[in-house]
């Protein structure tokens, strides 16, 4: 008991009996500890003691709902201080906000002195003593601190208060953060969302029965917190409500509880804190009982209302009547968590043990590898990374060589452009001499060939440069998924992938540049199309000039262009012979960019697919490793993978041992 209480709770029960007797009006309940205990079925008291412990051993994140009662409140509407009258303890309480965290306050009663206990949970301490109730403030102080910092922040990382104490009601509550508008003393500008999450979270599953402190001098509708339930509870069905500081405010009061405006299906309970000048919490249930007695704006409130061993009582029938019947669900719950996590488990790399198991998992990786290459690169098989665009080769590669195609169609020469035409006239001027003057000079379209070649170098060039690295990021990434967990594995392979590639695209550019070399080299074709698309050209102009079109639109193979006839197409002179030049060219690079638009996309194929699926193949089985020490460190697991097991392992051993727990209450 507070060293602060001049009256012992007895003492203040007495109290209340002798105010009752004399006011002589209907008077409240004295808070009969032995009532409350009596009045606490003796088969609610192990359960509420299994939820306890599923609720300290965080089962709730593991989407099992376990019925709480939640306080929740504006700022400052007196949470904590309801939560102290009951408990009959000082916790944190001020005009700011108080409480930071989530308090789950544990209360429960035993039969002597001797077995009180006051233990503290959070984070990382586990079970500490408090050895004295005056030292429950500032251990809630300092805990809070921890966890959320010393200036105004909150965090969503409860703090749990176990009090064991002769005249305590068995209840357990979550005390939330006040909601507040705007920030204050250094709150973050997100302060409202930050809060109304964290209660959400806790005010949503179906299990949760919602403890609404209003204070009496306000418009309960205008309070957020009535808000924030009606949108989790519309009807209020799981929702009672708390009125407090009656003493500020007693006019009207009767009228707001009576008409119920904002709805609250488990009803209206008003009480009296304890106030600044109360000094002790035993005083303050005194001056409640004689205000609601004595009060001429209170006294008429019904009973059943007021009070808070009226309060107390209430939440007891309430916890029980929710804890009754729950377990099964909560059996159901823990046992399709634990599922999940067990699935979870197996899709995490085991931890090696052995040298064998080493070599059998090295060897095991690198086949795994060496298969899902071969799927996507050489068989367009994606099926095993479905969702994972970049991963689906074929389809990616043919969309780089189809664009390449046409790249080749729209660069180079235009029938239609008069300053090629001018170029051409220019030529034609200086390789005068060479042939009969009736004659096309195979000097000047050898030059224009070579201009043509030169005009699509670069996009040769940069297509190999782009599917390489395309390729290279395919089989890094690839190495990545399979050696996940083994970083020193991943680095190796990583390193030998892009050391082969980078030897197949050098043997690939000189394959690309001895093409073009070729082309700019050799004049040839025995391709029957370039006649053909010469005498299809012809035609088209002829069949125009015939019927006096002064304009037309080619359309022959892949050349489609306007022409004005008289500009591009001149009857007679340079201009002619010009004109004649430029549709020989036309016919002769479409046929050059059919074969390179094949060609270099095939020996693309050919050497990646040689190089990924054969020669990779060959230099992974060669890898070796010179001592079990290097094999050690190859096979070293990713930190983060350890991690990830060793948190999943803590889930999965709590999820067992809280199945247990319910299970065996359940047969009990
Ligand atoms: N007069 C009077 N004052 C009260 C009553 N209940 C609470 N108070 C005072 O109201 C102030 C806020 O009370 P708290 O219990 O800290 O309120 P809270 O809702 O827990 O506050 P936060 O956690 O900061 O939101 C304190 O100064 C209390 O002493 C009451 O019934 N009567």
């Amino acid at each position: 008991m507070s060293k602060q209480s001049e009256l012992t709770m007895n003492d203040s029960i007495n109290n209340m009996l002798v105010v009752s007797s004399v006011s002589n009006v209907n008077p409240i309940e004295s808070y009969d500890p032995e009532a409350l205990r009596n009045s606490f079925h003796s088969e609610i008291r192990p359960i509420l003691d299994v939820l306890d412990k599923l609720r300290t051993q965080g089962i709730t994140e593991e989407n099992v709902n376990i019925p709480t009662i939640v306080v929740v409140g504006d700022q400052s509407s007196g949470k904590s201080s309801v939560l102290e009258s009951l408990a009959g303890i000082t916790l944190p309480r001020g005009q700011g906000i108080a409480t930071r965290v989530p308090l789950i306050l544990r209360l429960q009663s035993c039969l002597s002195e001797q077995d009180s206990k006051i233990l503290m949970e959070y984070e990382n301490v586990k079970e500490m003593r408090i050895n004295s109730e005056d030292d429950i403030e500032a251990a809630i102080n300092a805990a809070t601190d921890d966890l959320a910092g010393s200036n105004k922040n909150i965090r969503n990382t409860p703090i749990s208060l176990h009090i064991r104490k002769p005249d305590a009601p068995d209840l357990t509550m979550v005390d939330l953060p006040g909601i507040t508008r705007v920030p204050v003393h250094g709150q973050p500008e997100n302060i409202y969302e930050q809060v109304r999450d964290m209660i959400m979270h806790y005010i949503k599953p179906e299990e949760s029965i919602i403890l609404n402190v209003l204070p009496a001098e306000v418009d309960f509708s205008t309070c957020e917190s009535i808000r924030l339930s009606q949108t989790v509870d519309k009807k209020g069905v799981r929702t009672l409500a708390v009125v407090t500081k009656v003493d500020k405010a007693p006019e009207g009061l009767f009228e707001k509880v009576t008409s119920d405006a904002v709805s609250i299906g488990l009803g209206y309970v008003c009480v009296r804190n304890r106030t600044p000048a109360d000094d002790s919490i035993a005083v303050a249930r005194c001056r409640e009982l004689e205000l609601f007695n004595d009060h001429p704006d209170l006294r008429n409130i019904d009973r059943s209302m007021v009070g808070i061993p009226t309060l107390a009582r209430r939440l007891v029938k309430i916890q029980s009547d929710m804890v009754r019947g729950c377990l099964p669900r909560i059996r159901d719950q823990i046992h399709e968590a634990l599922q999940k996590r067990r699935q979870e488990m197996s899709n995490v790399p085991r931890s090696i043990d052995s040298v064998n198991e080493a070599v059998a998992v090295f060897l095991r990786l690198q086949n795994e590898m060496l298969n899902m290459l071969t799927q996507v690169v050489r068989d367009g098989d994606f099926s095993l990374v479905p969702d994972d665009c970049t991963l689906h080769y074929t389809a990616r590669l043919h969309e780089e060589f189809t664009k390449f195609a046409e790249d080749l169609g729209k660069s180079g020469l235009r029938l239609s452009q008069p300053s090629q035409t001018d170029e051409i006239r220019q030529m034609f001027s200086e390789h005068q001499g060479v042939a009969l003057p009736d004659f096309l000079p195979h000097t000047v379209l050898h030059q224009l060939v070579k201009k043509q070649i030169d005009s699509i170098t670069q996009t040769c060039i940069f297509l190999v440069d782009r599917v390489f690295k395309y390729a290279a990021e395919v089989v890094l990434h690839v190495q990545s998924l399979i050696f996940e967990a083994y970083p020193h594995l991943r680095d190796r392979h990583h390193k030998l992938a892009i050391q082969v590639l980078n030897e197949t695209k050098t043997t690939t550019v000189e394959f690309v540049e001895r093409m073009l070399a070729k082309e700019r080299t050799v004049i040839f074709t025995t391709n029957a199309s370039y006649l053909d698309t010469i005498a299809k050209i012809n035609s088209a102009v002829e069949k125009a000039r015939r019927s006096n079109q002064a304009y037309i639109e080619l359309d022959v193979g892949p050349i489609r262009e306007g022409l004005i006839l008289n500009e591009a197409v001149p009857a007679t002179g340079w201009h002619r012979e010009a004109w004649e030049m430029k549709v020989r060219i036309a016919a002769y690079s479409k046929i050059m960019h059919e074969r390179l638009a094949d060609e270099i996309p095939l020996e693309i194929r050919y050497a990646l697919q040689r190089t990924i699926v054969n020669r990779l193949q060959e230099l992974t089985m060669m890898q070796a490793f010179s001592s079990p020490e290097e094999l050690g460190t190859l096979m070293q697991q990713d930190s983060k993978i350890i991690g990830r097991r060793v948190r999943l392992q803590q889930r999965i051993d709590t999820l067992e041992k809280s199945l247990m727990l319910v299970s065996g209450m359940i047969a009990a």
